[in-house]
């Protein structure tokens, strides 16, 4: 229930699509914690409200080595721990309305601290490099079931959906969110409206898990199918792109550089020697909303 009601400004933009409605704590009021998830379902309804993947807040870092930092609420006003496209979308919002001049920054994230690099020509942002981090491999950094201490690269996982029992080779890692890659050989095949909520649910994942279902094309360039963990089916997930390309890397299946093609477009990811993973893309605005219903 959101408990104080008055017309809120917000910003839309969007990741290949992966569109967030943005709430800039630096020139608004931001509601309190306890509204923040109704008022995430209730701006994402796409019937109802205005629509959209989820809610982004823009706030000041509570970390003094940050310049901002990043909430992200999915459409179902559960709180994910990071957001590529929406972090890309981010560094071009507080460029643009000119908190800071700088190109690189820091940005406090549910994820630890994030640092995009904005490409500029003239001073027009063309696209956004993000530092992402170091994947956490780990069953319990995931979270995953299992033994704490062991990785999750091409274990089995049975699901059970639509009363159809099936057993999935998984490969699962955290990148500060949980992600399960699947690699198969037909995309197409795949129903992602039976399967995609019975991997989000699945018992193994105690956080829910964000599911990537990925056909590897050549060593250099995958293609995938996204269903998030609380917003569905999206057009893109940059975080999951991060995930898809470790996973093809530990399995074998790519290099470490990888062009990531989701439905809405493509990213460039790289998890380099440092151990950090790279990934450039596009942000775009789609329009200023104000959320007034009554
Ligand atoms: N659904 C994700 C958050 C959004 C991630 C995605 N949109 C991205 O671009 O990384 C989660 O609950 O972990």
């Amino acid at each position: 229930m959101v408990t104080e009601r008055r017309p809120i400004r917000l910003t839309k933009m969007h990741g290949l699509g992966n569109n967030y409605l943005f709430l800039d704590g630096l020139a608004e009021p931001v509601p309190p914690d306890d509204d923040l998830p109704a008022l995430a379902r209730a701006v994402s309804d796409r019937n109802f409200g205005i629509g959209s993947d989820g809610l982004i807040l823009v706030l000041p870092p509570r970390d003094p080595g940050a310049r901002f930092r990043m909430r992200i609420f999915n459409a179902d006003g559960s709180e994910g721990e990071m957001c590529g496209n929406g972090i890309r979308c981010l560094a071009r919002l507080v460029y643009d309305r000119g908190y800071t001049r700088e190109t690189e920054f820091v940005v406090e994230t549910g994820a630890g601290p994030i640092r995009p690099r904005l490409h500029l020509d003239g001073h027009r942002v063309t696209g956004v490099t993000v530092d992402m981090g170091v994947p956490r491999l780990e069953r319990g950094m995931i979270p995953m079931a299992g033994p704490a201490g062991e990785q999750a690269v091409e274990v089995p996982l049975e699901v059970e959906a639509g009363g159809e029992r099936s057993v999935f080779t998984v490969t699962a890692l955290s990148m500060g969110n949980p992600h399960c890659v699947v690699f198969v050989d037909d995309l197409e095949a795949v129903d992602l409206e039976r399967l995609g909520p019975a991997f989000e649910h699945h018992p193994a994942f105690p956080q829910r898990v964000n599911t990537h279902f990925t056909r590897v094309l050549n060593p250099e360039r995958v293609r995938v199918r996204v269903w998030e963990r609380g917003s569905g089916p999206t057009l893109a997930c940059g975080t999951g792109a991060c995930a898809v390309a470790v996973a093809g890397a530990l399995t074998g299946r790519t290099g470490r550089r990888v062009t990531v093609e989701l439905p809405g477009g493509s990213l460039e990811v790289e998890w380099a020697g440092d151990g950090h993973v790279y990934m450039t893309g596009p942000a775009a605005y789609i329009g200023d909303v104000v959320y007034d219903p009554h």
